[in-house]
């Protein structure tokens, strides 16, 4: 299975500043990557081979297509090229449009009749311009939800802001989705694209709003509603979960308020399990859940994560404690 890794952020944030340096980087040659139009980033002197009107090889060695319609039909193309050898490629980066939600081409990926057998989520990266996120974030549901859906978030344009409104950015990020690591472009790209394959989920493992795996450490206790009602959430329980109640709980959830429930990223201690188990859900869409090599840290409970847009925490918490019978699960902020 392919892990395709979604490009998203607010227009004009960076993301085909961010493309430009991933077709020259010789260390991601085992790309491919879908953009808008070859136009915005300047092919010319990169070309090596034209392979069909939509797809063509870098000299780098890094595929690149044009999406002309729907993001299915790109991706079946270059997984036909890849079956008749015409092109290689082991995993796939998509840039989205300025405007959209990622959610809907996550879901592409686990519905589509073709395309789920080859293909699978392999994370999302968001670029946050740190000049007008403050602004966007006031105004804008989309970029809300490109942050909220993130697992990396990618600060740009540090080089035009001063140090007071990074920091601002950053606690407003960290505030709106704890776990995502955060990053600028002064990181290298192939860094910011790798390390989606550890204990092959193909979504990093998650972070935990610690600082342990962001390089910025912010502690807040205040995640109060904002940024138009949208809050996040730890659920911790330190009873061992019986995975088949849990499944049938998170299903049900998703169900009836998955468009409200932006984000959630949990890791189980299961009963029968010593392996910890990560998740990883975006709106109604579940991933497959995957083992993990060991615990990121102590004391091994369980912990779910939920970034919520106008839904109470102590609703999920409830309907937790409800549903599967465990007693003294905590909502902590
Ligand atoms: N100074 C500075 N400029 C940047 C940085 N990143 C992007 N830019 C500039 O910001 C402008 C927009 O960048 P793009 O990469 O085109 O942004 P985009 O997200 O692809 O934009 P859309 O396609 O409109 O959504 C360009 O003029 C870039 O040169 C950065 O880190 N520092």
């Amino acid at each position: 299975m392919t892990p395709v890794i979604l490009l998203t952020g607010f227009l004009g944030s960076g993301k085909t500043t961010l493309l430009q340096r991933l077709l020259e980087d010789p260390s991601l040659s085992d790309a491919a990557v879908l953009i808008n139009e070859f136009g915005e980033v300047g092919l010319d002197h990169h070309l090596l081979d034209r392979i069909d009107d939509n797809v063509v090889l870098l000299k780098s060695g890094c595929v690149c297509c044009t999406v002309r319609g729907e993001v299915a039909e790109a991706l079946q193309n270059l997984h036909s090229l890849r079956a008749r050898g015409e092109i290689s490629f082991d995993r796939v980066v998509i840039e989205t449009t300025g405007l959209a939600d990622p959610y809907p081409v996550l879901q592409t990926l686990t519905a589509h009749p073709v395309l789920r057998s080859h293909f699978r989520s392999g994370g999302v990266l968001t670029t946050v311009d740190a000049v007008n996120a403050g602004l966007q974030l006031d105004h804008r549901a989309e970029a809300i939800r490109q942050i909220a859906s993130a697992d990396r978030l990618i600060l740009t344009k540090t080089d035009l802001a001063d140090e007071a409104q990074v920091e601002r950015v950053l606690e407003r990020l960290h505030r709106m989705n704890p776990t995502a690591s955060v990053w600028t472009t002064q990181d290298r790209v192939a860094q910011m694209l790798g390390g989606f394959d550890a204990d092959h989920t193909g979504l990093p493992e998650p972070c935990w709003g610690d600082g342990q795996c962001s390089s910025h450490h912010h502690h807040h206790h205040n995640h109060g509603y904002d940024d138009l009602g949208v809050t996040s959430f730890s659920l911790v329980i330190e009873e061992r979960i019986d995975w088949t109640m849990f499944g049938i709980w998170l299903t049900l959830l998703l169900h009836r308020y998955g468009d409200r429930i932006f984000r959630v990223k949990g890791i189980l201690a299961l009963e029968g399990e010593d392996r910890p188990v990560a998740i990883h859900g975006v709106q109604h869409l579940v991933h497959a859940p995957t083992h993990m090599a060991h615990w990121p840290a102590e004391p091994r409970h369980s912990r779910l994560v939920f970034i919520l847009e106008g839904l109470e925490p102590e609703l999920i918490r409830r309907s937790f404690a409800a549903f599967t019978g465990v007693v003294q699960a905590r909502a902590v902020a």
